[in-house]
């Protein structure tokens, strides 16, 4: 990387220098991890969840930093240092980076996409309509980041500042002109996207998750982190049938459009259909938009689809793709583990879906029961560690749709698997639904594919795209799908 002055990283912030003339020092790099800093990089110190970032400057120090960007004065820093004091390091963090790899958002089409469920879905379908008629377009979200040949891992659905703006500068230099990323609560909440320049922003829907003391302290918190996103952007999408519609188009600083089933708004879903075409689960609806009604169908089923659905048509269009480009693209693609059907048994439905919540579960399992399956069997668990609540609302869910539910591990992290599986198992107490408890993920599919009879439906949730199984804190490599793929092998070699 070019060095850069001080004074031109600092651009736009207010802050306090130390000494006035330092300010023409170059940088070659900013670190927030002081395990990654060098001599000629800067230390931004950030005030954690977990740790505090000052007290890493001696670190930093020792390892060749000598400008250190800090929100208060330290006793024990050296005398050869620089220090620059501002008000928030996350918000300088932000408007640094960006400053640094030249705001590479304003060069592109950037479109966020904030709310509790969809992100993914939406974000990645935007990226498929746009490649799709020749804009080289890439995402950013919970699945990785991807544009041209480009697979790259992320740690957070919403990259801190600095590693988005470096990632939109390489996309940005490997010909990349439009961006769909999602943007979570905790992206906004930590001023990850402060200073990006978004074209759209787009409200999927907003419901209880991300609470708790390593995240919003209150639902009202979590509210108003989204809104944050519309008004960052310059058009906002709504979805209207949300019960926090109108929160967030009346706090929105930018002009909005909305989407709906039930409620009227500029893009109006209605006369939906279920649709079931040999493996393929869909769903065929019209929509009216300006007067106009147009009729169409897209791959994956769910009145959530046609919501998601809608939100890519308000968006691609709004950026100027035609019509029938778009609703092609929507009538054939689909998003990899999102109410999935892998065609892996003849005469058996099976689905793997991300679903980990209550209301995503739920979605799922009364879209599946459209389709009157003989019975419907769930394979689940859920996240150690944290998000306990999620525990109930699962089982309940399961407990209220299913015939069979098959519980087992699902990121049980530092937490014994069988332990999270009792817990789910209460909500079955006064339930009719048969509970099999089979904590090795693997032989929960095979079960659960085993008692699976001609007509059912066996949906396999919470880890949808994954590749991995979160175990005592690691990342351990296990391919949701290839697993599943195995265990219908194994059931068929046996029937
Ligand atoms: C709990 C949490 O949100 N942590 C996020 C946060 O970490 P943090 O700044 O609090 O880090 P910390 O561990 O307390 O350390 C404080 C500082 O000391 C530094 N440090 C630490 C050790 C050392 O030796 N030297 C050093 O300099 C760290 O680099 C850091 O700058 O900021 C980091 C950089 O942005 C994130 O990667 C990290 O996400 C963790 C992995 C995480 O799980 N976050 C979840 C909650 C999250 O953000 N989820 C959302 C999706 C959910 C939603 O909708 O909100 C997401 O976008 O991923
Ligand atoms: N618009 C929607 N409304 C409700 N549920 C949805 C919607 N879209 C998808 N889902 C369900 O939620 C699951 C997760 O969808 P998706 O990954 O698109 O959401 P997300 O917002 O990225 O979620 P997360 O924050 O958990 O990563 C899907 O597998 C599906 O079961």
């Amino acid at each position: 990387m070019d060095f850069m002055e001080l004074s031109q990283l600092l651009l736009g912030l207010d802050y306090e220098i130390n000494n006035e003339k330092d300010l023409q020092l170059d940088v070659n790099d900013i670190i927030y991890d002081s395990r990654k800093a060098q001599p000629e990089t800067l230390f931004l110190s950030i005030h954690g969840i977990d740790l505090n970032g000052d007290d890493y400057v001696l670190d930093a120090y020792e390892r060749g930093c000598r400008i250190f960007i800090l929100e208060q004065e330290l006793q024990d820093l050296p005398t050869d240092t620089t220090v620059v004091l501002v008000s928030d390091t996350r918000q300088a963090l932000s408007k640094m980076s960006a400053n640094f790899f030249g705001h590479p958002s304003k060069e592109m089409t950037v479109v966020g996409v904030t709310g509790t469920k969809g992100k993914t879905t939406v974000a990645n379908y935007i990226k498929k309509v746009l490649c799709g008629v020749g804009i080289n377009a890439g995402v950013i979200g919970t699945m990785g980041i991807f544009y041209n040949d480009q697979e790259i891992e992320t740690i957070n659905t919403t990259p801190e500042s600095y590693e988005l703006n470096k990632t939109m500068r390489a996309m940005l230099d490997a010909g990349v002109t439009a961006v769909a990323m999602e943007v979570s609560s905790g992206g906004l909440m930590m001023n990850r996207v402060d200073d990006i320049d978004f074209d759209i922003g787009i409200f999927t829907n907003l419901s209880l998750d991300h609470i708790g003391p390593r995240e919003h302290p209150t639902f009202e918190h979590y509210r108003d982190c989204k809104s944050r996103l519309f008004n960052l952007c310059k058009y906002g999408i709504i979805n209207a049938d949300d019960e926090y519609a109108e929160y967030m188009i009346e706090h929105a600083t930018c002009p909005t459009t909305t989407y709906s089933v039930h409620h009227a708004s500029d893009y109006q879903a209605h006369d939906i259909q279920l649709t079931r075409d040999g493996w393929h689960l869909g769903v065929a609806f019209t929509y009216d938009h300006k007067g106009e009604k147009t009729q169409t169908h897209i791959s994956t089923p769910g009145e959530f689809s046609v919501l998601n659905a809608l939100a890519v048509l308000a968006t691609t269009q709004y950026l100027g793709v035609p019509k029938d480009e778009i609703l092609k693209t929507l009538s054939r693609v689909t998003i990899d583990g999102r109410v999935e059907v892998l065609p892996v048994l003849d005469d058996v439905t099976v689905v793997i879906d991300f679903a980990h919540n209550g209301i995503s579960l739920e979605n799922v399992l009364t879209t599946l029961l459209d389709y009157h399956p003989k019975h419907l069997i769930c394979v689940f668990g859920s996240i150690g560690n944290r998000a306990i609540i999620r525990r109930k609302e699962l089982g309940d869910v399961a407990a209220k749709y299913c015939d069979v539910a098959v519980l087992t591990a699902d990121n049980p992290d530092r937490e014994d698997p069988q332990i999270i599986i009792d817990e789910i198992a209460e909500s079955f107490v006064d339930s009719k639904c048969k509970v099999l408890k089979i904590a090795d993920r693997s032989e929960a599919m095979y079960e659960a594919m085993k008692l699976a009879q001609p007509g059912d439906m066996v949906v396999i949730a919470g880890k949808g795209h994954e590749k991995y199984q979160v175990i005592d804190g690691k990342h351990v490599f296990y391919d949701e799908r290839a697993e599943v793929i195995k265990a219908a092998e194994r059931v068929k070699k046996e029937k």
